[in-house]
């Protein structure tokens, strides 16, 4: 006699059978269609053309995203070779010319079935700015021929234009916030501070600034569902290079034939023209008269001497705001953390000092040792650096200090709040990325809607409902098995 396992009946296999199908089927199916699909992306390329250089970007962001929600980053960057654009006034045409060993690298780097769908945009910043309030004419050659240059190219041509330093200061804003994550999770913003060649821009939120107070200085967003009344201004003449012909302007009034300077070490002497040093509207009114054609530059090497001097560049006497920054600038207090880029970057790295918890008055003791340092002792040291930054850092760390702390009021404690940046998570920080997001709509003003459920939750749960329910329905058709007595049976 052997007992009949109730659950071998023809029915009970069958329910079973077609049961765990059904399971397998729901879940497979979940499954797929829920699948990541294999990744495809999308490109957008900015040139940024600077006073000092031109530097071409690529951005890519998964292509499948709605509503392009997708995280940008930064591909791939390509420097071109030669000056920034508006050096080429008297060669127009050289400025396209200039761009296109990197135009030729853009094409490698975006996939060639995507081309024709690649914005591509170029924004041109303080020397254009600069050159167009001095020969508006040649600055539109220059743009004709950067705009020829580009529409060559088999991406989608948006445009070359100038930005306004508001722009620019705004942009790069976007750019910080954005790469840190702080805009879609609506956390507290970082301040911009952005030191070019030919400008310099500030950009912060600050609670007692609602725009009401010098207009002019802010820029409303509304992002991922929140609003900014956003403080930004860009000092044209106060980037690095037109400073320092600001500060050797202020040295050169009588038109000397040597200039002993206390931003240049010791050792120091190299022989320069005036039409050159004078060559650019922040200074061109102050050229001396009757000066020799060259003057002899020769370094002292003495930070508080060249602290002097420099902070001779600003104008502090006149505010008619309840505060300013220089200039009769309104700005107002500030409030941090802040994101320090560009030039800041590259001399507060070259300098060693990007480490700002080191107390000011430690940063002031080693520019000090710097900038006494015997120049030929400073150019072995750094073989590779080029000769131009070499004698120039003494006074561009200087610059940068007293721009900060006699410029935009840091203090010693607010002073730790800055953070020298070159990249964040790969992307370079500027303008450049906060202008590309701004035109292709990348941004959304609302908070986009997100699955209540992550994928992995979304299967799960699906899988033990799938089997809840085959469970129940095995339990419900119980009375319905033909043979499920207790029953013995004989065999
Ligand atoms: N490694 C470096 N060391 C020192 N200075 C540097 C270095 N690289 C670039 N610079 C200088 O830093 C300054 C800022 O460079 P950046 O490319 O940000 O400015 P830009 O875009 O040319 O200027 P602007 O934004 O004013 O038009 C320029 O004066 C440039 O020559």
């Amino acid at each position: 006699m052997k007992e009949k396992n109730p659950w071998h009946t023809p029915v009970t296999i069958i329910i079973t059978v077609i049961g765990v199908i059904a399971i397998v089927a729901l879940v497979t199916v979940a499954v797929l269609q829920n699948m990541p699909l294999l990744q495809k992306y999308k490109y957008g390329i900015v040139l940024d053309a600077g006073s000092s250089h031109t530097s071409l970007y690529i951005y890519e962001w998964p292509a499948e995203k709605d509503n392009n929600t997708g995280r940008v980053e930064q591909k791939h960057s390509c420097t071109v070779d030669g000056p920034g654009i508006s050096s080429y006034a008297s060669a127009p045409p050289k400025a396209g010319e200039s761009l296109r060993a990197c135009m030729r690298e853009a094409e490698e780097w975006v996939p060639k079935k995507r081309h024709h769908e690649t914005p591509l945009y170029l924004g041109a910043t303080a020397g254009m700015r600069l050159l167009d309030m001095e020969n508006k004419v040649v600055s539109d050659k220059v743009f004709e021929a950067v705009k020829g240059a580009l529409e060559k190219s088999p991406f989608s041509y948006q445009g070359a234009r100038l930005l306004k330093g508001q722009e620019e200061g705004a942009f790069g804003w976007v750019t910080v916030n954005y790469l840190d994550d702080r805009l879609k999770q609506g956390l507290e913003t970082t301040g911009a501070l952005d030191l070019g060649g030919a400008s310099t821009q500030i950009s912060f939120v600050s609670d007692n600034y609602d725009g009401s107070e010098s207009p002019s200085n802010s820029v409303t967003f509304r992002l991922y569902g929140n609003d900014y009344t956003l403080y930004t201004h860009s000092f044209l003449c106060y980037g690095k290079d037109q400073a320092q012909r600001i500060r050797l302007a202020e040295h050169t009034q009588s038109g000397p034939k040597i200039v002993a300077d206390p931003c240049s070490h010791p050792g120091y002497s190299e022989t320069k023209k005036y039409s050159v040093l004078y060559d650019s509207p922040c200074v061109s009114d102050r050229k001396p008269q009757g000066a020799p054609e060259t003057f002899d530059h020769t370094g002292t090497g003495n930070f508080q001497e060249c602290q002097e001097v420099v902070k001779k560049v600003f104008n502090f006497t006149k505010c008619k705001y309840s505060q300013c920054s220089f200039n009769g600038v309104f700005q107002p207090i500030l409030q941090g953390p802040f994101g320090a880029f560009s030039a800041y970057y590259f001399v507060m790295d070259f300098l060693n000092l990007t480490d700002t918890s080191i107390t000011l008055e430690d940063v002031k003791e080693k520019l000090k040792l710097y900038c006494a340092t015997p120049w030929s002792q400073i150019v072995q040291q750094h073989p590779k650096t080029k000769p131009k930054y070499l004698a120039e850092y003494c006074f561009s760390g200087t610059y940068i200090l007293t721009l900060l702390i006699d410029g935009y009021n840091f203090t010693s404690v607010s002073y730790s709040d800055i953070r020298f940046i070159k990249k964040i998570k790969g992307s370079d920080a500027g303008w450049t990325l906060g202008y590309m997001l701004n035109l292709t709509n990348m941004i959304p003003a609302e908070a986009p809607d997100t699955p209540p459920l992550p994928y992995a939750g979304y299967v799960s749960i699906v899988t033990i409902i799938a089997v809840l329910i085959f469970i129940l329905f095995l339990v419900s058709v119980r009375p319905l098995w033909p043979h499920c007595s207790k029953q013995q049976q004989i065999v």
